[in-house]
Order: structure tokens, then C-alpha cells, then sequence
């Protein structure tokens, strides 16, 4: 079986998928595609349009995957290596429910992006702040978000936290001051090998030009 994940460079969903492959050790091939120029050939594998997609090719077929979560999901279900998910059902399904929020915050953050004025940044900003004030009840003592054990749900938060890195660079957003836990697991998860090469070495430059076509308060506020 081969596994091809077709990409881009600054998506966060597609890094979950990395990160869940580089933490089972599994060898991949990666396809970056162009978003705003998306190849026929993509759009006829993703439903939405949406990376990532990953492909399985074995010998009696070839089959698109599509949504971050699912494809996690599949990774841990078939591939060898460390476990990604807690034994226990019920803590399992806990983790799927984190999964999922850690998707609903990155809607919000996109909306903290795209935001071109002070008052709407603000109340964007707070919003963003309540949900990590939610992840900071859910955190226990760490390093990870279950403990001991790395998890989906690290690899799902790794690339949110990751945002924010670059974020950081134009002043302190106030979103973790209140949240020492969280800090703490993202700068845990900042050492963690298989979060650091989930991106190139052009990421903060390729993530600052994006924010900049996008006329992002959040640039004219470091102005
Ligand atoms: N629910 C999807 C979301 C994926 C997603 O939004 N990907 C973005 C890039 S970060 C995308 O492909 N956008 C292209 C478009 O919507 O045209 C998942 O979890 O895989």
C-alpha cells in the first residue's frame, strides 16, 4: 500500500495528517498544490475542493480520502507504530469531541484573520479566548493533552498553537493570558519533532504574505 497526501503549504488540517503519519513513522508522499489555482485532477479527488485528500493505492485499487479528522482516523486504524488513541471507548470518543473542537477553533482563528477592524477583532479575539479558556479546563497536569501519551489530539492543537507563533510576532494577542495549561502544552508541543517538520522553513514567511493579501487587521495593527 502507498500513501500519497496532497497538501498545502500553510493548511493546518493537512498538518494534523503529517504529524499523525510522522508519529507512526510511516513514509509518505507529499503533494503541494496551489489553492488558488486548484489542478483538475485534485478537483475531481476532493469533493469540497478541500486539502488535505490522502490517496491509498494498493494493488485492486486506489481510493481518495478527504477530511483531516477521518483521515487521522484511518492513519491510527491501520498503520503500525505508536498508538495515537486512548484503549478505552469512552475516553476515545472524548478525544474525537476535542478533534472536533480543535476544527472549530481554527474557523474562528480564520476569522480573527480575515478581520479588518478593530471593534470586530476584538470581540473575535475574546470569543477565541473563552474556547481555549474550555481546552484549559479539559488539560490535566501534561506534558500532552492526555497525559504522558501523545495523541490525535495533540496533533490536531499542534498546528492551531502553530498560528499563533506567527501571530505572536505582531504583539501579544492576550488569547493565552489566562490560560497557563495551555501555554504550557503548546510549548510542549512546539519541541515535538513531528511538529516542527509538518512545515518548511518558508512557513512564517508563506503565512505572513498570506495575511497581508488578506489586508488582516492583525498587520496594520503592527504597522
Ligand atoms: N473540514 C476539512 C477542512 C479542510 C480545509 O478547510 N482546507 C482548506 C485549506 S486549510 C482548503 O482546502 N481550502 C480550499 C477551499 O476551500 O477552496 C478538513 O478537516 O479536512
Amino acid at each position: 500500500m502507498t500513501l500519497k497526501l496532497i497538501s498545502h503549504k500553510l493548511c493546518p488540517y493537512v498538518q494534523r495528517a503529517v504529524i499523525a503519519l510522522k508519529e507512526k513513522g510511516v513514509a509518505f508522499e507529499r503533494i503541494d498544490i496551489d489553492l488558488a489555482n486548484k489542478p483538475d485532477w485534485f478537483l475531481k479527488l476532493s469533493p469540497l475542493g478541500k486539502v488535505p485528500v490522502l490517496v491509498v493505492r494498493s494493488a485492486e485499487s486506489e481510493v481518495a480520502l478527504f477530511e483531516s479528522n477521518v483521515i487521522c482516523e484511518y492513519i491510527e486504524e491501520t498503520q503500525a507504530g505508536a498508538r495515537l488513541h486512548p484503549a478505552d471507548p469512552l475516553t476515545r470518543a472524548q478525544h474525537r469531541a476535542w478533534m472536533e473542537f480543535g476544527s472549530a477553533i481554527l474557523g474562528d482563528l480564520w476569522g480573527l484573520e480575515t478581520t479588518q477592524d478593530a471593534a470586530t477583532f476584538a470581540a473575535k479575539r475574546d470569543a477565541l479566548a473563552a474556547k481555549f479558556a474550555r481546552v484549559e479546563a479539559a488539560l490535566g497536569e501534561g506534558p500532552y493533552f492526555a497525559g504522558a501519551q501523545f495523541s490525535l489530539v495533540d496533533a490536531v492543537f499542534a498546528p492551531v498553537f502553530r498560528y499563533f507563533d506567527v501571530f505572536d510576532a505582531y504583539g501579544d494577542l492576550g488569547i493565552f493570558a489566562a490560560t497557563p495549561k495551555v501555554r504550557a502544552w503548546r510549548d510542549q508541543l512546539a519541541q515535538r519533532p513531528s511538529v516542527q517538520t509538518a512545515v518548511g522553513a518558508d512557513y512564517p514567511e508563506l503565512l505572513r504574505a498570506f495575511l497581508a493579501r488578506h489586508d488582516a487587521y492583525l498587520l496594520k495593527q503592527a504597522a
